[in-house]
């Protein structure tokens, strides 16, 4: 066995004793249990495991690298980076998390020239979405970014979505390697090794989360292959089966208008978006045609309750009361205001046996003088990556807020002129919200509602709507 072998299988065995590799059932962010998970982060306790780690990747991987500078992806591969530069006496560079607020607001911090090489380290890549977030920002100041080293490759789909955005990797383990090593130095048994292949075999590769590719190049099909949330796949099929991305607001206050108006405009449009508390005679029966209208002309239900309070008091709402939300609607919008528990509420009932059901979270407001910030948006994208299962999509205004293709843009404000009504509310056209800022799903509803003819004028939105979704993923925009 030659030198380096033998140190790969110490790296191994003591990234196995110091608890770095662990063996049960966890849960990962694309939502998929997995057998087995690596926590790198305990490394920086054992200078001894660093130490090899960067003297492997020194030896084995970097030499033969040329680059100008090193970054490691925020926090894990610091430590590792900075052993690296300072052993391979190279410059290293510092890719910031958040900008910050006051003075340069640059993204990365260091000495370095537009053009020159940057070789970046990780620790683990799945699907390679952290990577990919280093390098954007490398590259944002024109930084060469293509390569990356990598102490373990999960195999699951990170190698080759890297390399579609230009990025070759090399790492000192595969999940696979590391298995097989761990199998003959009897740290674990053939069975947990069977679990953890058959595990590779039967997951599909991890998403393309967060890539470099616009997500609003991609057509609704691609994504709906991607969605890991059941309402946001649904979705994603009617609207190209039905060749819609019309939601109408049916911001009506009686039952019987309501269900008038589903009759004649319910062939046109892709999802249903109801008030249900500001419907005066609501009822149990009006629930059932709801679905019904629903089944019949193959729309979704979306109840905008803006859930906004404790996660205990949510899961009430959404499940209780007279609305029973949760029984009718396929999805509902919810605040991020009060954090994270409205996510784990709405989660929990999905577990807990009313299905798959789905949320969009209010990033962004069509009101004029909301108070939600840019960095209200961000932090709400943030939050919601947690809940790949249960996240439909954001209700936002702008492209830029987020750019994972699984998540649906669902943008209301919308009507043919560019205005605004006595209360705030501001209007964009259909070609601007589809074309510049991004929307999949655009929420219309005095538009069609109060027309003299609503089918007339769904047909009319929904055809100009879908026109525009092709120009913008055929690239015929000029
Ligand atoms: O930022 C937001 C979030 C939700 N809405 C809702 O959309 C409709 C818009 O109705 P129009 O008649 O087309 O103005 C309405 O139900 C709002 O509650 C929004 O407008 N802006």
């Amino acid at each position: 066995m030659n030198n380096e072998q033998q140190r790969i299988e110490e790296l191994a065995v003591n990234l196995f004793n110091i608890n770095a590799v662990k063996f049960g059932e966890f849960d990962t962010k694309s939502g998929i249990k997995t057998p087995v998970y690596f926590d790198l982060r305990v490394i920086v306790s054992y200078p001894d495991v660093m130490e090899l780690i960067s003297d492997l990747i020194y030896e084995f991987a970097f030499k033969e690298m040329d680059c100008v500078h090193i970054c490691g992806v925020p926090y894990t591969a610091l430590p590792i980076a900075t052993l690296l530069s300072v052993r391979a006496k190279k410059s290293m560079l510092m890719r910031r998390k958040e900008a910050k607020a006051y003075g340069t607001k640059k993204m990365i911090e260091g000495h370095y020239e537009a053009g020159q090489s940057c070789l970046i380290i990780e620790d683990v890549i799945t699907s390679g979405s952290s990577v990919l977030e280093t390098v954007k920002d490398l590259r944002k100041e024109g930084l060469k970014a293509d390569r990356a080293l990598i102490i373990l490759d999960r195999e699951q789909g990170g190698r080759e979505n890297l390399a579609k955005n230009d990025v070759q990797i090399k790492s000192l383990f595969t999940m696979s390697k590391l298995i097989e090593i761990l199998v003959q130095k009897e740290k674990i048994d053939n069975t947990m090794a069977n679990k953890v292949k058959k595990y590779l075999l039967e997951t599909p590769a991890a998403v393309k989360i967060d890539s470099l590719e616009d997500r609003t190049l991609l057509t609704y099909e691609q994504r709906s292959e991607l969605s890991t949330n059941t309402v946001a796949k649904r979705l994603f099929h009617i609207m190209s089966a039905k060749k819609s991305n019309l939601c109408l607001s049916i911001d009506l206050t009686s039952t019987i208008k309501i269900l008038d108006m589903i009759e004649k405009v319910g062939e046109h449009i892709c999802l249903l978006k109801t008030h249900a508390d500001i419907i005066e005679d609501f009822n149990t029966d009006f629930t059932v045609s709801l679905k019904n209208l629903a089944k019949k002309f193959n729309f979704l239900i979306l109840e905008d309750r803006k859930f906004a309070d404790i996660g205990n008091t949510v899961a009430l709402q959404y499940s209780k009361g007279i609305h029973k939300i949760a029984e009718w609607a396929d999805c509902v919008t919810v605040h991020s205001l009060p954090g994270e528990g409205i996510l784990k509420a709405i989660n929990n009932s999905c577990d807990n046996g009313i299905g798959s059901r789905g949320v969009f979270l209010l990033a962004e407001m069509s009101s004029e003088g909301n108070l939600i910030t840019t960095e209200y948006t961000a932090q709400t994208v943030k939050m919601a990556s947690k809940y790949p299962n249960v996240l439909t999509g954001f209700v936002c205004q702008t492209k830029e807020s987020f750019n994972d293709p699984r998540y649906i843009q669902l943008t209301p404000g919308v009507q043919f002129e560019c205005s605004k009504d006595e209360l705030g509310q501001v209007y964009n056209t259909p070609e601007k919200v589809i074309l510049e800022k991004g929307a999949d799903v655009v929420v219309v509803g005095r538009g069609i509602v109060t027309a003299k003819n609503p089918e007339a004028q769904a047909v009319l939105y929904k055809n100009v709507l879908w026109s525009n979704y092709l120009r913008r993923v055929s690239g015929k925009i000029e």
